[in-house]
């Protein structure tokens, strides 16, 4: 399948007027689209945040941006290491500030770490200077993906599986608190799932304006 951005049978109305200058400008003539407003994507571990996210900033030519990493550069020590030594009050906190530091930037794909949008502070930084975007994807493909991996303190359980079950639960509400959602399914690559993000964002030409194919 053709890769966003490009297609010309995507491409949105409602933007006829829209004054773009500059950067924005320049990104638009280099890959067809225009992002105006920071896109966060929050769901659970494995949803594919970071991975997504990476693939999707390259689309749109914009900066990526993952809150976990800049939490790891700034301590010079991995999640896991945080967690076991400073404990996951410190962690959030730490997770708050790169957020709301992130925010300012112009606008760029985030990716925050699953726990972020628990915080009704990240909620209103989040709502106040971008849009919230859920990767949603259930408990099994989530479990695929995590399951090889020990870099998630919160799965470091006798019951891995189950812990992650019980996270999925509590957490699925207050996902759905996002004003965007894109529904991830097994069978999708990243391209697969980036064009899904792209057309749930492009579907507001305030978020994402795509470029005529002319
Ligand atoms: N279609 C897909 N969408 C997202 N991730 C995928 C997909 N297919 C394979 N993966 C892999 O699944 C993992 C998702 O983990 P990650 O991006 O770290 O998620 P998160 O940041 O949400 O915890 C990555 O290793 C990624 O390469
Ligand atoms: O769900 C969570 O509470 C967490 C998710 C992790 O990020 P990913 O969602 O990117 O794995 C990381 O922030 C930390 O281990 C806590
Ligand atoms: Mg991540």
């Amino acid at each position: 399948m053709g890769k966003f951005p490009a297609p010309a049978k995507r491409c949105r109305s409602g933007k006829a007027g829209s004054v773009v200058t500059g950067k924005a400008q320049d990104r638009r003539e280099k890959t067809g689209a225009v992002l105006h407003r920071t896109v966060v994507l929050v769901g659970m571990m494995g949803s594919g945040k970071s991975a997504i996210g990476r693939n999707l900033a390259a689309r749109l030519g914009v900066a990526f941006l993952d809150s976990d990493a800049e939490i790891e550069a700034a301590a010079n020590a991995s999640i896991a290491e945080i967690f076991a030594r400073d404990g996951e009050a410190f962690f959030r906190d730490r997770e708050a500030e790169v957020i709301a530091r992130l925010l300012k930037s112009e606008p760029c794909i985030l990716s925050t770490g699953g726990g972020a949008f628990l915080a009704e502070r990240n909620r209103r930084a989040i709502a106040q200077h971008g849009v919230a975007l859920w990767l949603d994807a259930d408990l099994d493909l989530l479990w695929d993906r995590v399951r090889h991996k020990d870099t998630r303190p919160l799965l470091r359980t006798p019951d891995p599986r189950g812990t992650l079950a019980r996270i999925f639960e509590d957490r699925a509400p207050i996902y759905a608190k996002a004003g965007l959602r894109t529904k991830a399914e097994p069978e999708y690559s990243i391209d697969d799932m980036t064009d899904r993000v792209i057309e749930t964002l492009a579907a507001d030409p305030r978020i994402l304006e795509l470029a005529d194919d002319d």
